[in-house]
């Protein structure tokens, strides 16, 4: 088996006249959870997407071994699955139905869902804790309510690589931590999960980190290696510092004029 999930090779990438990634080489490693951290305006979403094949670009891009633009494009949209930002969905359609539309690349064209979808839908709502909402329209619901429906449509497809850009928005700190226990479980099922995060203490809990800046990869590593720790602080101007607490990583901003009443001690 392909020990690579997803492999790009002198990618680079424009939008509008502009280019934005810049001839970026990197391997995804399967069945691991792979983070892509950086300041705005880094490329993240851009390289996201291209990894996707949702975005023009040069160079080359492998899925599980293969280029993208060998993959019959069905059989592609059932390995890969994607959570984008912001994005929109009916917000007229149920819960259930936006769900199912996850359940699109395995069923023929106009026929009706099968009981495996019936049972993928069931098992992905049930897994965001969205399935007690699947009568009510996506349009009733709060920001983090609506972003754990689109989650639990990207796990509907059931892919082996799943693409996540920015899966926390909106989602408050038990599901943030519900979030985490649901990809280290996709991870020990031999998933691979490759997701933007600008939540660094977040970031930390990854197998490997991919930091980028200015359209262009600083490092990638392992997140438990100082190595990566120091190329995260830098990244981010030394703004933020990171530490161990308690058995995790966090990252701290980096204040110079903390207040006396704040301090912890
Ligand atoms: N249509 C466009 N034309 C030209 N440049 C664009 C276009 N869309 C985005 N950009 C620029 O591309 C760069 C990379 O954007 P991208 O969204 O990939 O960054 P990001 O690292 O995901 O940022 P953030 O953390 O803010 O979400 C940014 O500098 C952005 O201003």
């Amino acid at each position: 088996m392909n020990a690579i999930a997803i492999e790009a090779r002198g990618l680079s990438a424009r939008l509008g006249d502009t280019e934005i990634l810049h001839n970026i080489t990197l391997a995804l490693p399967r069945a691991r959870w792979t983070c892509i951290v950086g300041p705005n305006g880094a490329g993240k979403s851009t390289l996201l997407k291209a990894l996707a094949g949702l975005l023009p670009h040069s160079g080359g891009v492998a899925l599980l071994g293969r280029p993208l633009a060998d993959w019959p494009s069905r059989q592609r949209a059932q390995q890969l699955a994607w959570l984008g930002q912001n994005e929109s969905s009916g917000d007229d359609l149920t819960v259930w139905d936006v769900a199912m539309l996850g359940r699109l690349p395995h069923q023929a064209w106009l026929s009706p869902p099968s009981a495996a979808d019936h049972a993928a839908v069931e098992r992905a709502l049930r897994a965001t804790q969205a399935w007690g909402w699947r009568a009510r329209s996506l349009g009733q619901l709060s920001g983090g309510e609506r972003q754990r429906v689109l989650l639990a449509r990207a796990l509907a497809v059931e892919a082996q690589v799943l693409l996540m850009d920015e899966p926390l928005a909106n989602l408050d700190p038990p599901h943030q931590a519900d979030w985490l226990d649901l990809v280290q479980a996709l991870v020990r099922e031999g998933k691979t999960v490759v997701s933007v995060l600008h939540e660094i203490a977040m970031a930390l809990h990854a197998d490997e980190l991919v930091v980028m800046a200015q359209g262009r990869i600083t490092h990638q590593g392992l997140c438990a290696e100082p190595t990566t720790h120091r190329a995260l602080e830098a990244v981010f101007d030394h703004r933020i510092e990171v530490h161990a607490l308690q058995g995790q990583w966090v990252a701290l901003p980096r204040i110079t004029s903390l207040p006396k009443t704040h301090h912890a001690d």
